[in-house]
């Protein structure tokens, strides 16, 4: 869909950054809300950014979209300043509106065809509206829309001028658990046809799905940034078990537990993060001292595991 029949050659791809972003600082009040933040995405890349609630994510991203002026360091979408060449970079990148950017009497056509003129290559917007599932609310006005179908309509709308790049915030917040699926397909395409993705993300599942890299932000600054794989076996081990015991386990025998990441106790559950080499110990440990382990679960690490031990670290 997107791209295609665009005219970007997809032999000519480099494999250098389209977006780069160094020591970037921004500051509201005096208080430093982006704190030296580095990343560079790579063409192609799916790159999330997670992060608590005012992290500085959405900072993070205006700064590279040219909504907002950086007060230190540098900031290039396909080598442009996002600043000082804004109509360039507005050609090049792609990026979710916010809600009060539409006005409430445009129809969903009226937007697809206005959004579409203000390109020179634009995608045609009726396989995208279908593809999205707005094809049925094409006449209904903007501000009769429910939460979803807008959400829809924002996305189809970052994709419309077939960008190289896509910045999208909170792409699927307010969509049922189907639609969000329908929509990480369609960034699952959208990436297939070589367009960059940049996301802004709460939902781990999302980016444990979509993502090539990850950058957690946590308090202005990258507490973490890897793969997702990378970021679930450097923070809390790769594998979780827990168990409640027939009888008390001697703390530090646990905490003695080769590999071990992480111990916690909650209402006589014990729940231990480390390897497939901790999940043998404690196993053997609990066979020597004649423990049974009552409704024992051992897991893979989830991003969520991650997520948590990364900004807790850092808090
Ligand atoms: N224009 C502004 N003036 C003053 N403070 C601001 C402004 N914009 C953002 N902030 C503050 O900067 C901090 C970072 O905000 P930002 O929106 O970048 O965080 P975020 O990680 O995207 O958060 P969330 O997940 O809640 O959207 C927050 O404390 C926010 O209140």
């Amino acid at each position: 869909m997107c791209r295609t029949g665009s005219g970007r050659d997809p032999r000519a791809m480099t494999t250098h950054p389209v977006i780069e972003v160094s020591g970037l600082r921004k500051s509201y009040g005096g208080r430093a809300v982006v704190d030296g933040v580095t990343f560079a995405v790579e063409e192609g890349e799916i790159f999330g950014i997670l992060g608590p609630n005012g992290a500085g994510k959405t900072t993070t991203v205006e700064c590279v979209e040219g909504l907002r002026t950086p007060d230190e360091g540098r900031v290039r979408v396909a080598g442009l300043d996002p600043v000082a060449d804004h109509e360039q970079v507005s050609r090049v990148l792609g990026a979710q509106l916010q809600q009060s950017e539409l006005q409430a009497k445009i129809t969903v056509r009226e937007a697809l065809e206005l959004y579409a003129s203000f390109y020179p290559h634009p995608a045609d917007w009726r396989p995208l509206a279908e593809r999205l599932d707005i094809t049925g609310q094409l006449t209904a006005r903007f501000g009769k829309l429910s939460g979803g179908r807008k959400q829809r309509l924002f996305i189809a709308l970052a994709l419309i001028g077939n960008p190289r790049v896509v910045v999208l915030d909170e792409l699927t917040t307010g969509l049922d658990p189907r639609a969000r699926r329908d929509t990480w397909r369609l960034i699952e395409d959208v990436r297939g046809n070589g367009v960059t993705v940049l996301l802004v993300t709460h939902f781990m599942e999302e980016a444990q799905r979509l993502c090539d890299r990850i950058a957690v932000i946590d308090k202005g600054r990258i507490a973490a940034l890897d793969t997702p794989a990378g970021l679930i076996r450097r923070a809390s081990g790769s594998t979780v078990i827990s168990f409640t015991p027939s009888a008390p386990l001697d703390e530090d025998e646990l905490q003695a537990l080769p590999a071990l990441a992480s111990v916690a106790h909650k209402d006589g559950r014990i729940t231990l993060a480390g390897t497939d080499e901790t999940v043998n110990a404690v196993i053997s440990l609990l066979a020597r001292q004649h423990i049974t382990a009552h409704q024992l679960r051992v897991t893979d690490a989830t991003l969520d595991d991650a997520f948590l031990d990364l900004t807790e670290a850092s808090a």
